[in-house]
């Protein structure tokens, strides 16, 4: 089986490892040229665990190829699938104009019958535009007779997991309208699901409104922590054997509970906003999402808040030593990561930061202005601070040299934005906790 897949980011670049991994023959487009001839030289673009081997044992396999040049490779295909982002316009709509002009350079190529997926993020009644797009344009070319059918087919990986994620997948949903396509999808999908049939078909509405729903309910739960873990500071309780207490209730379930800094990275807030928009485009006020939003707005400035608070205000000059930049561990996207508000808010302070994250230093640098110090560890950080402050808990920030930190340290206040450590441990270090809630 051939396919495309059209913008060779973390989801376009993950699926086509995968599905070559699973012996389909796969072609990455972009129109990232320089990405393109990292790729074929085995050079990964993104920080993502296990995806190298796998890019380079399918590339030297001859099962998994790179091109910028669609128009090349479209007419050899069975499917195309279009991967490219979907981000938030200024009003919090996702842009479609990616997808349109992937859709645009399909139809202006293409010559033999083809199945074409959305696979990036997209809102209801999306595939249906790419369908009439399509058909206009072949139409206009003479090729009335050209049969094609859209399915969609949305990604549910996490970063960070995302290998394991495509290849081990909860489920996989597909969107169709067609025998054909149910039929080509379900031979593509079978290697991954082979002992437990989970490809769930649907019609395609349904289909684009399910990743939106999965997403929203995903963040509604952790701004629903967020708050409980604010009222258990209040009240005296401790959110983590709330979370404990609940979590054991299997209608309610373990993960997705972990109260923080807020949810940040490419998806939760841009899927966020743009459900909160795809109800409005039909006249529904989308109230709950409205209201998880605004928590973890308000989440992401806790960490600025708490350092303040403890020093009664008076921050300026003061340093403060950040470990995590990344918007979660094991990736390197800074994406609406919660450092990002962090860091604006100290610098604005005039308070000097320090700044140690394991993999996303250089991406930081792209977000960051300078004015900020890059550490070359933890201990190099936390030099002359007065406060360490933890947005993304790396495994390698779990069981730091407390003595070690403590004489590097000015003044000893520690801000853990994950719950990652314990307060009486720490105290008994000379540190002052606070975590959340
Ligand atoms: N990142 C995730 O974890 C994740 C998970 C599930 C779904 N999604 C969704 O998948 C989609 C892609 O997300 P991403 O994070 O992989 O994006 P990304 O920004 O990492 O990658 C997008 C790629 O598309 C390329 N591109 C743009 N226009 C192009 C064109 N005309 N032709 C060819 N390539 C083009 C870009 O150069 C880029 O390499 C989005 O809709 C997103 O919401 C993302
Ligand atoms: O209990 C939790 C779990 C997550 N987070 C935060 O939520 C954000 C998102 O985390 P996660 O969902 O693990 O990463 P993503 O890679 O953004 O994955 C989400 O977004 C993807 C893109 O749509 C979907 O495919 C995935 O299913 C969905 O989990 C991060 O800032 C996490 O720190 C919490 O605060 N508490």
């Amino acid at each position: 089986m051939k396919i495309a897949i059209i913008g060779t980011g973390y989801v376009g670049l993950v699926s086509g490892a995968c599905f070559a991994e699973m012996g389909v023959d796969v072609t990455c487009v972009d129109i990232d040229s320089k990405k393109i001839e990292d790729l074929k030289q085995g050079i990964i673009p993104i920080y993502e665990p296990g995806l190298k081997n796998i890019v380079i044992r399918n590339t030297e396999a001859n099962r998994l190829h790179f091109t910028t040049d669609l128009a090349s490779v479209i007419n050899d295909m069975e499917i195309v699938f279009i991967a490219v982002g979907t981000p938030s316009d200024e009003k919090g709509t996702a842009d479609l104009s990616y997808v349109m002009t992937v859709a645009e350079n399909i139809a202006d190529n293409m010559t033999k019958p083809l199945l074409i997926v959305t696979k990036s993020t997209v809102p209801v009644g999306t595939s249906f535009r790419i369908k009439e797009l399509v058909r206009n344009r072949l139409d206009s070319r003479g090729m009335q007779n050209l049969k094609f059918d859209v399915a969609s087919n949305p990604e549910f990986l996490k970063e960070g997991a995302a290998v394991n994620d495509f290849m081990s997948p909860d489920r996989v949903v597909v969107g169709v309208e067609s025998e054909r396509a149910e039929e080509l999808m379900t031979r593509l999908y079978r290697p991954f699901v082979i002992n437990n049939f989970r490809v769930i078909f649907m019609d395609i509405l349904s289909s684009e409104m399910t990743k939106y729903a999965a997403n929203a309910m995903l963040a509604t739960r952790i701004s629903f922590m967020n708050d409980v873990a604010n009222l258990c500071e209040l009240v005296g309780a401790d959110v983590n054997m709330v979370r404990r207490g609940i979590g054991s209730d299997t209608r309610i379930g373990r993960s997705f509970l972990y109260p923080g800094c807020g949810y940040g990275g490419s998806c939760f807030p841009k899927d966020v906003r743009a459900f909160i928009k795809v109800g409005e485009a039909f006249g529904y006020e989308m109230k709950l999402l409205k209201a998880v939003e605004v928590v973890n707005n308000n989440q992401k400035n806790i960490l600025f808040r708490k350092f303040s608070q403890y020093f009664n205000e008076d921050i300026k000059n003061k340093t403060v030593a950040v470990w995590g930049l990344s918007f979660k561990p094991e990736t390197d996207d800074m994406r609406e990561a919660p450092s990002l508000t962090l860091i604006d808010s100290l610098l604005k302070a005039s308070v000097t930061v320090r700044a140690y994250d394991p993999a996303a230093m250089n991406e930081a640098r792209k977000y960051l202005n300078n004015g900020i110090y890059y550490a070359t560890d933890i201990y190099d950080a936390v030099q002359g601070a007065h406060a360490l402050i933890i947005p993304t808990e790396w495994k390698e920030f779990r069981l730091p040299d407390w003595n070690r930190l403590k004489k590097s340290m000015d003044d000893y206040l520690v801000v853990d934005g994950r719950n990652i450590y314990n307060k009486e441990e720490l105290a008994s270090h000379g540190f002052t906790y606070s975590g959340i809630g």
